[in-house]
């Protein structure tokens, strides 16, 4: 319902829709003087309410609400499992776990080795073997420390130094 060359579109910033003349290339927030307002609405609530747009946004995340992320694990002494493929017994304290894993955050974060890299031979993790590679996962899989800071990140993003019952982590969201 609008006229000539006016087109509806939507503002990630303000999560708004805004109107767009193609052929003078203005965009303004209230729709254009002769538009069919009543068309409009219908328009409106089919494509572009709010919850058909986070429904898009959710969709990205294929398949639906997963997301894929790869893990850097350092275990110490008081891990729920303080073992794993690289240590039969962990005896590192919290301390030097801690240590160990800045380092390679600044490794990783200045850029001279990729987490997936440095995942092979130094995660406590048996995805270790897969560069720290999880797969798709959705919330309620992962321990919710790791969930939140995962879900926290965009894709490529890298987290910060994640604390959980297993160990110590570094997450990189990989989609
Ligand atoms: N894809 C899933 N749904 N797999 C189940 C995840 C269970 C989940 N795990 C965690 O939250 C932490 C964060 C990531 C890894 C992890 C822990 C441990 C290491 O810590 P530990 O258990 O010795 O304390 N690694 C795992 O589980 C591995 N199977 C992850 C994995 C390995 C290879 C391929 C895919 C996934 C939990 N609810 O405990």
């Amino acid at each position: 319902g609008l006229p000539e060359d006016w087109e509806v579109r939507h503002s990630q910033s303000k999560n708004l829709p805004y109107y767009f003349n193609s052929a003078t290339k203005t965009s303004r927030w209230e729709p254009p003087s002769g538009t069919d307002v009543d068309k409009l609405k219908i328009y409106m609530a089919k494509y572009h309410s709010p919850t058909s747009q986070q429904q898009q946004q959710q969709q990205q995340q294929q398949p639906q609400g997963k997301i894929r992320c790869a893990h850097l694990l350092v275990k110490h002494n008081q891990s729920r499992r303080p073992s794993s493929w690289r240590e039969s017994e962990i005896t590192r304290t919290k301390q030097e776990a801690l240590t160990t894993l800045q380092g390679f955050e600044q490794r990783i974060k200045s850029g001279s080795i990729s987490l997936g890299e440095l995942a092979l031979t130094e995660s406590d993790c048996s995805s270790a073997r897969k560069r720290g590679d999880l797969g798709y996962f959705g919330r309620g899989d992962m321990q919710k420390e790791f969930e939140d800071a995962a879900f926290a990140l965009k894709p490529g993003e890298i987290s910060g130094i994640v604390d959980t019952a297993s160990g110590l982590h570094l997450i990189e969201r990989l989609e």
